[in-house]
């Protein structure tokens, strides 16, 4: 399996390469030059096994000689040991035909630690037996970072280097950060937003010097290993509302689009997904550009859900990649107009992505009379951006199809909105009850790309 560029020209890599290597060197995003194809028989042999079992089948053609059949199963079953449920990804219903997808039972309480977890396992083994060291850099919104930084903190290969816009990240954010006492990790607090962090990180990934000097990798949806541990979910839960002899549609609360673009790749490999609905905050980017076809950067306004607080999204560029029909050179083009300020989709693109994906955008006032109404009617306590995703798939539910609406953190990360809107302050679980207590270390940084480089080096050289 090779992976090529969505701007066309960087080199085609293996599999482990180009997890380990983060954003390709055109600056684009790795994608599969093929997708695998799941036939009906193959889901359908899905039914009642484990979570980890699902893993296995739906990445291993993904993975090539990366690793063998038994050093990746071994290393999906470490992944998810820790998770405090036994069917990792729970289905619960919500109400008439409409299920809620809870992604929340990893230790950081995200969704990213489905993906994060192994790729942690990934990162270890290969760099073992590679005898190598690289350093992490990534950017967050709130909970990539704590994920990462649960994944890598105390490894000897890897130095781990988290950017978050100071003071747009919840507390249980941030001191999920701020806490771990490991060397190797770096909490940086940014002044400047989520997309500040993300543009800086790229911006190192583009400055070859630094990149090679410090064997940067990245552990963002950048990294396909990050959307491809993703794509799992879609089919454990769509298997066992009886797929593929149903089809099933999802609505994702969306920021960075990797998550949505993981239900995306399920669908390319066979998976009988009706619609994919992108549920914005009112940092809405992604729902204009699927309504009215521009794509227009605006300034980020912080909200009760922050993880989503982002304009500039990072995946959108994987999906352009196909609409273009894989025409690398046209994504560029879009790419330098989105540094201008913004591009527009051209009718037919609009019309291939208007095929897949559907849109909602929800307020905040919205938001937390969904936490409400959830909590009171359908007995549920959500967290802010799974509101956000439950009430963009109320409106826009088919009877006929079952909906399943991503979870995709646990209430108890922000404590105030869930508070606000329920008058229930969720708890913490038992293993992170003192968090409140423990010392935070971070450094408060400028957006400054050569500071930031500068520090960067100075820390792993010391
Ligand atoms: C809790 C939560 N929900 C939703 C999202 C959006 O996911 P994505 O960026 O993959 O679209 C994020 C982060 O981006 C998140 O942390
Ligand atoms: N919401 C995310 C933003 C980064 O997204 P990623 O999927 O590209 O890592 C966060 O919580 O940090």
């Amino acid at each position: 399996m090779q992976y090529i560029s969505t701007r066309g020209k960087a080199p085609a890599l293996g599999f482990e390469d180009t997890m380990l290597s983060g954003l390709a060197r055109d600056g684009g995003l790795y994608v599969p030059e093929t997708i695998p194809q799941m036939s009906a028989d193959d889901i359908r042999a899905m039914h009642g096994l484990p979570y980890e079992d699902i893993a296995y089948r739906v990445m291993r053609p993904f993975v090539g000689d990366a690793f063998t059949d038994e050093v990746f199963a071994d290393l999906i079953a470490k992944a998810y040991a820790g998770f405090g449920h036994d069917a990792r990804a729970p289905l619960v219903q919500l109400g008439s035909g409409h299920f809620l997808l809870e992604l929340f039972h990893g230790p950081t309480l995200a969704f990213k630690d489905f993906a994060m977890q192994l790729i942690g396992q990934m990162f270890e083994e290969a760099l073992t037996r590679r005898g190598d060291r690289v350093t992490i850099v990534g950017a967050t919104s709130g909970d990539t970072g704590s994920a990462a930084i649960e994944a890598f903190r105390g490894l000897d290969a890897v130095d781990v280097f988290i950017l978050y816009p100071h003071g747009r990240v919840s507390e249980v954010q941030r001191r999920q950060m701020t806490t771990p006492v490991e060397d190797n990790v770096h909490a940086l607090a940014l002044d400047g937003t989520f997309d500040d962090c993300q543009a800086r990180l790229k911006d190192m990934f583009n400055d070859f010097d630094f990149r090679d000097g410090v064997k940067l990798a990245g552990v963002n949806s950048i990294n396909w290993g990050r959307v491809l541990a993703q794509v799992v979910y879609y089919f454990s839960s769509a298997v066992s509302l009886g797929a593929p002899d149903r089809m099933v549609s999802f609505t994702v609360p969306t920021g960075n689009f990797g998550d949505i673009f993981a239900g995306y790749i399920a669908k390319r490999m066979g998976l009988p997904i009706d619609r994919l609905v992108v549920a914005t905050n009112q940092n809405d980017i992604l729902h204009r550009c699927l309504t009215t076809g521009g794509y227009v950067t605006d300034s980020v306004t912080p909200s009760i859900s922050p993880s989503m607080d982002i304009q500039v999204s990072s995946n959108f560029e994987r999906a352009l990649f196909d609409a273009y029909n894989r025409d690398g050179g046209a994504v560029a083009q879009l790419m330098d107009e989105l540094k201008a300020g913004g591009f527009h989709v051209s009718q037919g693109t609009m019309h291939v992505l208007r095929e897949h994906y559907d849109s909602g955008r929800v307020s905040e006032d919205e938001t937390l009379a969904m936490i409400t109404h959830a909590h009171n009617h359908m007995g549920e306590l959500l967290c802010p951006h799974s509101a956000i995703g439950v009430k963009v798939a109320e409106e826009i539910k088919d009877p006929s199809v079952p909906m399943v609406t991503l979870a995709t953190a646990h209430p108890a990360k922000f404590p105030d909105a869930v508070e606000k809107a329920s008058g229930l302050r969720p708890a913490l679980p038992e293993r992170m009850a003192d968090l409140f207590d423990r010392d935070e270390r971070m450094t408060r940084v400028p957006n400054d790309l050569a500071k930031l480089e500068t520090l960067i080096k100075d820390r792993i050289a010391s």
